[in-house]
């Protein structure tokens, strides 16, 4: 459920397990957040209550410094959604809010309009006015209010913290493939497509130009990307930037849809930004723009498939995340108690039709009601706080020494 105020909040949205934050571009360390969001809502039995703004507060507070956001509204709820948060609650940020100190924050909206009932955060969390609020004030609240607080580990890309405002950097200088490992998936843009000069198509390469982008687009230059049109993805080549061959100033992003015939004037389209070609350049002649645009549309073609091999590879890197979230939630949730029976977890691997194999280790041999326990009562719960687990088997080592 998306909500956009703190006024008459559905019931679902109240008493929840709560993380509030920007979430631009719902990246990885955000991910993080979320899943353990879920964990923890699951442990209580409440809903996971993601709450964000909308626009960025820095809009409002200090106009010149906003930021291009990386995800327009209805995807990030839609992110937020995908990573674990039952309801999203995205709130038009007034000064009002903004003018909260820390405690009155808490005591208002963390309690009195969400009443929630414990909150998960990362390390950077900051609240209330001037974000004067850090996690220490956050745990300390709790604490009073007698609520469990989560602060996760801050995830990390080349020894810093992933950020939102660290992603926005990349775009900026063109760095596409690392904004792409910070997000845990392309660059995504949206657009409307309007007429250009109709050059493209006399010169046989026609393209799409699009306008009422409301993200982050890429530092100008010449990009392998891929469309979707409706449900259907097409590979193109992209340019951002001016037409220097045709001494024109004003900065656009066009697209050549390869294997695409049909118009498209009217379409809203995605697009994700899967690698950079090269930066926007003078042609001397059109004889010289049009072979170079023929280099570009074999090079994206090339790029494009390894961008699809390398999903391959990266969707095992994103099981092998969930299967170390997987198994700290059992240390959390299953082996203190099946520490009193003599049992340990081994561990735990993911296929990619959502098999979980779990291996535990017992110092004796497990009676069939431990058995039974392990094997049904755990997968239900596991599937149910890890929706992509789709069966669980598992395996029991006994160390009887005989
Ligand atoms: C993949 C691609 C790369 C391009 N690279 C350049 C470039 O380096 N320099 C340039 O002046 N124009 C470049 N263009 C822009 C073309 O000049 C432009 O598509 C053409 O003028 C058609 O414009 P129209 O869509 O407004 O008709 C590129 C276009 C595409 C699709
Ligand atoms: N790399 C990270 N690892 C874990 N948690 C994170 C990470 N980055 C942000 N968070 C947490 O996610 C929540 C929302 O963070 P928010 O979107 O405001 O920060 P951000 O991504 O660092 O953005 P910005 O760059 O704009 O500060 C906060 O609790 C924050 O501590």
């Amino acid at each position: 459920m998306i909500h956009d105020c703190f006024d008459e909040l559905p019931s679902e949205l109240r008493h929840g397990v709560v993380s509030i934050g920007n979430f631009d571009g719902v990246h990885r360390g955000h991910r993080r957040l979320l899943a353990r969001l879920r964990t923890r809502a699951q442990a209580l039995g409440a809903p996971a209550i993601a709450v964000s703004f909308e626009p960025h507060p820095i809009a409002l507070l200090r106009p010149q410094f906003a930021p291009t956001p990386l995800v327009w509204p209805g995807r990030k709820a839609e992110l937020l959604r995908a990573a674990g948060a039952d309801g999203v609650i995205i709130y038009q940020a007034d000064h009002r809010l903004l003018d909260l100190e820390a405690r009155a924050f808490f005591d208002d909206i963390i309690r009195g309009r969400l009443q929630a009932v414990a909150m998960v955060e990362g390390p950077n969390f900051g609240f209330g006015k001037g974000r004067a609020g850090n996690v220490d004030t956050l745990r300390q609240f709790c604490r009073e209010a007698t609520m469990p607080c989560d602060i996760v580990g801050l995830v990390e890309g080349e020894g810093e913290a992933v950020s939102s405002t660290r992603i926005r950097g990349a775009l900026r200088e063109g760095e596409i493939e690392d904004a792409q490992r910070m997000l845990g998936r392309p660059h995504r843009i949206r657009g409307k497509v309007v007429q250009g000069d109709q050059r493209g198509a006399t010169i046989g390469f026609p393209t799409a130009n699009l306008e009422s982008i409301p993200v982050l687009v890429p530092k100008d230059g010449v990009y392998a990307v891929r469309v979707h049109v409706g449900e259907t993805p097409y590979a193109g080549a992209c340019h951002v930037g001016t037409n220097p061959t045709f001494d024109q100033e004003k900065r656009k992003v066009e697209i050549h849809l390869l294997d695409y015939s049909g118009s498209l004037y009217g379409a809203w389209v995605e697009v994700d930004f899967l690698s950079r070609l090269r930066g926007t350049e003078r042609f001397a002649d059109l004889a010289a723009l049009k072979a170079q645009l023929a280099q570009d549309v074999d090079e994206v073609r090339r790029r494009v498939l390894t961008q699809e091999q390398e999903q391959e590879r990266s969707s095992a890197a994103r099981r092998a995340e969930l299967c170390s979230t997987i198994s700290e939630w059992i240390m959390q949730e299953v082996e203190p108690s099946l520490r009193t029976t003599g049992g340990s977890f081994g561990s735990a691997t993911l296929q990619d039709d959502g098999l979980l194999q779990l291996r535990w280790r017992f110092d004796r041999t497990p009676l069939p009601h431990e058995r039974q326990t392990l094997l049904f009562g755990l997968e239900q719960q596991l599937r149910r706080v890890f929706p992509e687990v789709t069966a669980v088997t598992s395996t029991t080592d006994s160390m009887v020494s005989t």
